[in-house]
C-alpha cells in the first residue's frame, strides 16, 4: 500500500468502529463542548488499533495533547497508527512487529511529551516512570489501567510502597470487566483462532486455562460453538463454578493428553510447559488470550522440538519427533495479534471509562495509589449504553425503597 492508501484505510477503519461507539460519542461531544482536558498531555500504551483510535481523538477533541505507543508487538496496525499521528495534537509511535529495543524505545518516546497522565494496558509507562523516567513523575497527576494483570502489578507496588503516582483501575469497572473481559475475549478470541486456523470447532475437545472473567466467556462461547469444554483451574470456587456451568474440570497435566484446541487466559505463567507438550496430541493448536506471551512456555517447547516452521500466517508448528503442536500468533494475545480486537460495541464501554477517568483524574486531586473507577462514571456508562440500546428499565418506587432500606417490616 502507498502511504495514501495507508491513512485512507487507517481513517475507513476508525470511522467504522465510531459508528458502533455510542457512549464514546455521547462523551465526544461533551468533550468538545467543554474542553475539560485543555492544557493537559495524556502517554498512553494501548493496543494502536481502531477502536484505541476513536479514544485517542476522544481526548484530542477534548483539549489534549496525545502520544501513544502500543501495549504488544503483534496488536499494532500500521494503517491505523499512521492514520492517528496525522491528526492535530497526536503523536503515535507504534509500528507492527517491532522488536524489542524498538517497543521499549517508543515507550520512551512517548514519555518524552512529558505527560501529567497516563493511560496503560500492562503497567508498561508507569513502569518506566518507575524505573528509568523518575524525574518525570512529579508532574504525573495520575494513571489509568485497562487490564487485570496490570493492576495486580500495580497492587503489588503499592503493597511494597513503590507506587509513586495515583491510578485508577479502570479495568474492575463493572461497564468494564463484565463486558470487556468476558464477551469481548469471549467472541474477539474465538474469531482470531477461526479466521487464522480455518478450521472447524465443534466436536473439539477445547481447552480452557483459568475461569475468570476472560475464561468464562471463552468457554461461553466455545460451547456454543459445539465445543465439548474442559477447563483447568487453581482456585476452587472457581473450578465448581466451571463445572456447574457444563464444563469438565481437570489440571492441565489430563486436559492436555485429550485437548485439540488450548486457549490459556490465566495472566499467568508456564499454564502450558514441557510435561504437557509431552503428553499433548499430535496437531493441537495453542492460542492465548490472557496477558504477554509467558501463558505457554515457548521456551520448553523451542528446546523439545526438533524443527520449527511457519506453516500459515500467524501460525507456527513446532515438531517434536513425529509429533506436530502449533502455536497461534506465537502465544501472544490471539484476538489482538491474529485478529481485529474486541467488537467495538464492547471497547464503546471500556473507553468510555477510560474517558471519563481521564477527566476526573484532570478535575480531581488524588493521593498515590490504585483508586477504583467513582461508581457513578460506571452506572453513568451503563446508563449511555441502555440509552443507545433504546433500552429503558423500572425505577423503585418512593414504597420499594423504603422497604428495602428498612428492618422494621416483618414478613
Ligand atoms: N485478550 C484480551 O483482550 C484480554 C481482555 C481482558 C483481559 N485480558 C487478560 O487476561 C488475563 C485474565 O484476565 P481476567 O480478567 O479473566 O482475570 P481473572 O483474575 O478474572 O481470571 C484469571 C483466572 O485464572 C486462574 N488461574 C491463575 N493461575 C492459573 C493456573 N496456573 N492454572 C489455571 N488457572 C489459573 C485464576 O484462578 C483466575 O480464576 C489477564 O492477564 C488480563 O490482563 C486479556
Ligand atoms: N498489553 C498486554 C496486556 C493484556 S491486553 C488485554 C486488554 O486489551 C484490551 N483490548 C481487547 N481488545 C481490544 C481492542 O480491540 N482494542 C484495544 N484494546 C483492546 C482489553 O480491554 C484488555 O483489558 C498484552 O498485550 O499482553
Amino acid at each position: 500500500m502507498t502511504d495514501t492508501e495507508m491513512l485512507e484505510s487507517g481513517n475507513m477503519k476508525i470511522d467504522w468502529v465510531l459508528n458502533h461507539m455510542p457512549v464514546l460519542n455521547i462523551i465526544r461531544e461533551q468533550f468538545a463542548k467543554e474542553k475539560p482536558l485543555a492544557g493537559h498531555k495524556v502517554a498512553m500504551a494501548l493496543h494502536v488499533e481502531a477502536k484505541t483510535a476513536a479514544l485517542v481523538e476522544t481526548l484530542a477533541i477534548g483539549g489534549a495533547k496525545v502520544a501513544i505507543t502500543g501495549c504488544n508487538p503483534l496488536s499494532t496496525q500500521d494503517d491505523v497508527s499512521m492514520a492517528l499521528h496525522n491528526k492535530d495534537n497526536i503523536q503515535c509511535f507504534a509500528k507492527y512487529d517491532c522488536c524489542n529495543e524498538e517497543y521499549y524505545e517508543a515507550i520512551d518516546k512517548v514519555l518524552d511529551m512529558k505527560p501529567d497522565i497516563t493511560i496503560d494496558d500492562g503497567a508498561d509507562l508507569i513502569f518506566k516512570l518507575h524505573t528509568e523516567r523518575t524525574d518525570l513523575l512529579p508532574e504525573i497527576l495520575g494513571g489509568c489501567e485497562e487490564t487485570t494483570t496490570g493492576i495486580h502489578r500495580l497492587k503489588a507496588m503499592e503493597r511494597d510502597g513503590a507506587l509513586k503516582m495515583p491510578v485508577i483501575a479502570v479495568n474492575d469497572a463493572m461497564t468494564k470487566f463484565l463486558f470487556d473481559n468476558r464477551y469481548g475475549t469471549g467472541q474477539s478470541s474465538w474469531d482470531g483462532i477461526m479466521r487464522t486456523t480455518n478450521l472447524l470447532v465443534a466436536g473439539k475437545n477445547v481447552v480452557i486455562g483459568g475461569y475468570g472473567w476472560c475464561g468464562k466467556g471463552a468457554a461461553m462461547r466455545a460451547k456454543g460453538l459445539g465445543a465439548n469444554v474442559i477447563v483447568t483451574e487453581i482456585d476452587p470456587i472457581r473450578a465448581l463454578e466451571a463445572r456447574m456451568d457444563g464444563n469438565s474440570v481437570m489440571p492441565m497435566k489430563e486436559a492436555a493428553k485429550i485437548g485439540d484446541i488450548f486457549l490459556t487466559t490465566t495472566g499467568n505463567r508456564d499454564i502450558l510447559n514441557r510435561e504437557d507438550f509431552e503428553v499433548i496430541k499430535d496437531g493441537a493448536i495453542l492460542a492465548n488470550a490472557g496477558h504477554f506471551n509467558v501463558e505457554i512456555n515457548l521456551e520448553d517447547l523451542k528446546a523439545m522440538a526438533g524443527s520449527v516452521r511457519t506453516v500459515r500466517n500467524n501460525i507456527k508448528e513446532y515438531k517434536i519427533g513425529e509429533k506436530r503442536v502449533y502455536v497461534l500468533a506465537d502465544g501472544r494475545l490471539v484476538n489482538l495479534a491474529a485478529g481485529d480486537g474486541h467488537p467495538a460495541e464492547v471497547m464503546d464501554m471500556s473507553f468510555a471509562n477510560q474517558a471519563l477517568c481521564v477527566r476526573y483524574i484532570a478535575e480531581n486531586k488524588l493521593s498515590n495509589g490504585v483508586h477504583a473507577v467513582p461508581h457513578e462514571l460506571d452506572i453513568g456508562v451503563a446508563e449511555m449504553k441502555l440509552m443507545s440500546m433504546g433500552i429503558s428499565i423500572d425505577k423503585l418506587s418512593d414504597e420499594q425503597e423504603a422497604y428495602m432500606a428498612g428492618w422494621e417490616t416483618g414478613t
